[in-house]
């Protein structure tokens, strides 16, 4: 499997990615606007996924099928492996689903993005740079308008992203600050994908306007016409 995780820092989402993807067979790829350390397994980059330059360089990293996996021999290297089972396997004789243009072009399986404010950094980072990242972001600011249209630039540049790269019967997770366009999204959510949830789990706080939509089983009749159309 491939995982993209955009607005991946710290990194808590990519940590429980990697180990549902089993490493040496699945790949995770985390894209952040601020430099930090992946998770082991997790491959990162930097760059606002805002911009079509960050988004070009994550397809050209996912066309080589080899990018971001962990090799067999680095697994078996690895020490205080707890279950090496997946080491026993032919990966030849494996289903990955990987085979010509339709593979390159739509090689995602999972799109998750929890793209919004960052984590603060204690160190390591240069607030005074005149190009602090910080000053870049979508924060919330306290003003809830500014904050869900933020939101649902994220969003839309997460779902412009996944028609392009996910593949049928993929999956795709985004956090949104709730707000009047939100209804608009959801109906592009649920022309792409068969089934669409809204959800606001325990964990995130009540007074809040956070939650988040579940995109599940991407179509394969989805025309991009209609997912994108400003009407729904
Ligand atoms: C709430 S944190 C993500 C936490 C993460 N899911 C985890 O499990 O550790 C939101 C992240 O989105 C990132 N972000 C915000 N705007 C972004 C953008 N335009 N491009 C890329 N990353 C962005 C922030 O830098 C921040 O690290």
């Amino acid at each position: 499997m491939t995982v993209v995780d955009l607005g991946f820092a710290p990194g808590s989402w990519s940590q429980v990615a990697i180990d549902l993807v089993r490493p040496g067979l699945g790949r995770v790829v985390g894209v952040d606007i601020i430099p930090v350390a992946p998770p082991k397994g997790v491959n990162a980059l930097q760059g606002d996924f805002l911009s079509r330059d960050t988004q070009e360089r994550v397809r050209e990293l996912l066309k080589d099928e080899n990018a971001g996996r962990v090799h067999r021999h680095e697994l078996i290297k690895e020490e205080n492996n707890t279950d090496p089972s997946y080491l026993d396997q032919d990966l030849s004789k494996l289903d990955l689903n990987m085979t010509g243009k339709a593979h390159r072009d739509k090689c995602i399986d999972v799109i998750l993005s929890d793209m919004s404010a960052p984590w603060e950094l204690a160190s390591g980072y240069h607030h005074r740079s005149i190009s602090n990242p910080y000053h870049r972001l979508m924060n919330t600011s306290g003003n809830k308008f500014k904050d869900h249209a933020g939101s649902m630039d994220l969003c839309r540049s997460a779902l412009y992203f996944a028609f392009d790269t996910l593949r049928v019967g993929g999956n795709f997770v985004c956090k949104f600050y709730q707000g009047a366009e939100d209804k608009q999204f959801e109906k592009q959510l649920k022309s792409l994908f068969s089934k669409v949830h809204r959800d606001k789990p325990e964990s995130s706080r009540s007074e809040s306007k956070e939650a988040f939509f579940i995109g599940i089983q991407r179509l394969s009749s989805a025309e991009q016409d209609r997912v994108f159309d400003e009407g729904g």
